[in-house]
């Protein structure tokens, strides 16, 4: 039987890390750290997620701000929101969330976030610096980010003569997951919908990521045994059995058959869900160091 990882108390000590790093800061006379977090439109399952953000930014000592906007909401006047953002000092860190409607070219808007503000890594200037290996200054994904440390906490920082396989290529998890496992020297293929024969190229893999967005995709039989399992979905689907109309959360991997299987996984929710949370804070703190000209903490 698997280990299983426990995301919500690796995320809880990155908090309280973040926690200290932040009175420590104030200490010294800097401004505490500033996050914005914009959000256009109702979509309910973000609005969760806004508040939990929201919520975790006061925790770790934060000035939090929130712009919720309506979702007709022009392309325009949500450039300019950004470019005031990028130009208060009082803002560390800005994190648009995604997806945005239809009518705004979410690219725009992302490349718009000044790169030294961009706590979620998505602008080209920290996607190239994770691409070039230049981590030392990069700011990464919050989802990776917190799916390696989770990763980092089972078998250690260098992951020499691994295979890893990434299931999914998004730009916001499995692109920059397959560059993070890259830089841990692991040997890494990623995986995505035109792939062949995806379970044989499971079972080759010493860690196997899932970020792929299909409830319960990944069976017990495509994990090696022993393989390390992250489980990034996160998927709400009908829970007949809790009553009728009621909902759950599972992930992209059938969680009680692979547990069968693997040395270690992460359950959902509790494991990375909350990771890319403490990240976001993280990143936001670092973000601050630099800002204040001190030395960039890690994590
Ligand atoms: N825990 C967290 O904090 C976060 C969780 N998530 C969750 O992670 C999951 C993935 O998110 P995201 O990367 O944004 O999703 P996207 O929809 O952007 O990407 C999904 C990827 O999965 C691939 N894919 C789809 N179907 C299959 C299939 N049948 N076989 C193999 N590959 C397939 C797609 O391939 P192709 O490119 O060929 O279409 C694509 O590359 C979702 O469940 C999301 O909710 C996301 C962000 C944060
Ligand atoms: N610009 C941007 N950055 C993001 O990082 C971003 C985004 N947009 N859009 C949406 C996705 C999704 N996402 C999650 C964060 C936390 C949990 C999380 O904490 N989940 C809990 C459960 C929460 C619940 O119960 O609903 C857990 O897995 O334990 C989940 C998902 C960040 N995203």
């Amino acid at each position: 039987m698997a280990e299983v990882i426990d995301g919500k108390s690796v995320a809880e000590d990155v908090v309280q890390k973040v926690k200290a790093l932040t009175a420590e800061l104030v200490g010294k006379g800097a401004e505490k750290p500033g996050l914005a977090v914009v959000i256009v439109g109702e979509d309910p399952a973000s609005q969760v997620y806004v508040a939990s953000k929201s919520r975790t930014a006061k925790e770790c000592g934060f000035h939090s701000l929130q712009h919720t906007l309506p979702a007709d909401t022009s392309e325009q006047a949500l450039l300019k929101i950004i470019g005031d953002l990028n130009a208060d000092p009082a803002v560390n860190g800005i994190l648009v969330q995604l997806p945005l409607p239809g009518h705004i070219d979410s690219g725009k808007i992302i490349q718009a976030i000044a790169p030294e503000k961009d706590v979620d890594g998505f602008h080209f200037i920290n996607v190239g610096k994770l691409g070039t290996g230049e981590l030392e200054t990069a700011f990464v994904p919050c989802t990776p980010a917190g799916s390696m440390l989770l990763i980092e906490r089972m078998r250690g920082k260098d992951l020499s003569g691994l295979n890893a396989v990434v299931v999914g290529r998004s730009n916001i998890v499995g692109k920059p997951m397959a560059n993070l496992l890259l830089a841990a020297n692991c040997t890494v293929t990623i995986a995505h919908s035109r792939t062949r024969d995806l379970p044989a190229l499971a079972r080759t893999a010493d860690i196997l990521v899932a970020a792929v967005g299909r409830p319960e995709m990944v069976k017990g039989d495509w994990v090696k045994p022993g393989a390390t399992v992250v489980d990034v979905g996160i998927n709400r689907i009908a829970a007949p059995e809790k009553g009728e109309g009621k909902t759950r959360l599972v992930g992209d991997v059938a969680y009680a058959e692979a547990a069968k299987a693997a040395g270690a996984i992460t359950p959902v929710p509790g494991g990375v869900g909350p990771m890319t949370i403490a990240m976001l804070m993280a990143n936001t703190v670092a973000s601050a160091y630099l800002a204040a000209g001190m030395k960039r903490p890690s994590f």
